[in-house]
């Protein structure tokens, strides 16, 4: 925690402010009755894990306007249109950025994205609060994600067994050895290794590699971020990686459902 990458630190920060802001708008007491009456989680692990028993990648497929790495990627930028193609194209899920300072994303993009399909949808945003946790069940999130890097142990925790609680699953997301430890001890049924260093921006799939032997037995295994290529996918594979996150390869295609089954389930 105490060498957190610039980025991170600053996305932090808003999103703390962001939380503020949100908590006097809505409080707890009436975000957890509307999250009550959202539409039941749909089984984001067990959608994941169906392709993968079935010997197909398990693929969650990002819908993302634009990053702080690559600034705009999409535009325009349809979340309901693009969720229709990546379900008709095989996906096994989605992820849909809500955080809007860095990503420009929404919580209406993930409402959408979900309302178009019939996929699990995971909450890609920074999520350090409970209140967050809750937010994301109202907006009808059936996963969340943990970012080990913003988060100490017991925070990591107490949001991992909350979105439980409420029913949703969670990708616990770690950059190298030390956060996958961290993360090993929740017992995590879905981890995620993320490719992209976050000081440099470079991807290397090597950091999936390299952590391989470390990964739990129980978890799930998801290789994010970096892969672009027919290639990048087989080299997963060949080293028993079945679960992908992709965004940028599919969203500066024209149609970014074509380009996941050209990447995946090539004719
Ligand atoms: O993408 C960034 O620039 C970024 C910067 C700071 C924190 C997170 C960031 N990306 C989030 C992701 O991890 C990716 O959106 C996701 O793994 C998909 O990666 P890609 O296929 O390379 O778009």
């Amino acid at each position: 925690m105490s060498d957190t990458p610039d980025i991170l630190k600053k996305i932090l920060e808003r999103k703390a402010e962001e939380i503020t802001e949100r908590q006097a708008r809505l409080p707890l007491e009436k975000l957890s009755a509307r999250a009550a009456e959202a539409d039941p989680p749909r089984g984001f692990v067990r959608a994941l894990a169906d392709k993968v028993a079935a010997g197909q990648p398990g693929v969650i497929a990002e819908i993302k306007r634009a990053s702080p790495s690559q600034g705009v990627i999409r535009d325009p930028y349809d979340p309901a249109t693009i969720a229709r193609g990546y379900e008709a194209a095989g996906a096994a899920c989605l992820s849909v950025l809500t955080d809007r300072d860095f990503f420009q994303g929404d919580d209406s993009h993930l409402q959408s994205a979900r309302a178009a399909c019939g996929l699990p949808v995971l909450r890609k945003d920074f999520i350090i609060h409970p209140w967050q946790v809750v937010e994301a069940r109202m907006l009808g999130a059936d996963c969340v994600l943990l970012i080990a890097a913003a988060l100490d142990d017991a925070r990591m925790a107490e949001l991992h067994e909350l979105a439980g609680s409420l029913g949703m699953d969670v990708l616990v997301e770690v950059h190298d050895a030390d956060e996958l430890a961290r993360a090993a001890a929740l017992k995590p049924r879905l981890l995620g290794i993320n490719n992209r260093d976050l000081r440099t921006f470079r991807t290397r799939l090597e950091t999936t590699l390299d952590l391989l032997d470390r990964v739990p037995r129980s978890s799930l295994l998801v290789t994010e971020s970096g892969i672009h290529t027919p290639a990048d996918v087989s080299r997963m594979r060949a080293a028993g990686v079945d679960a992908f996150l992709v965004g940028e390869a599919f969203m500066r295609a024209p149609q970014p459902g074509d380009a996941l089954q050209d990447l995946f389930f090539p004719a």
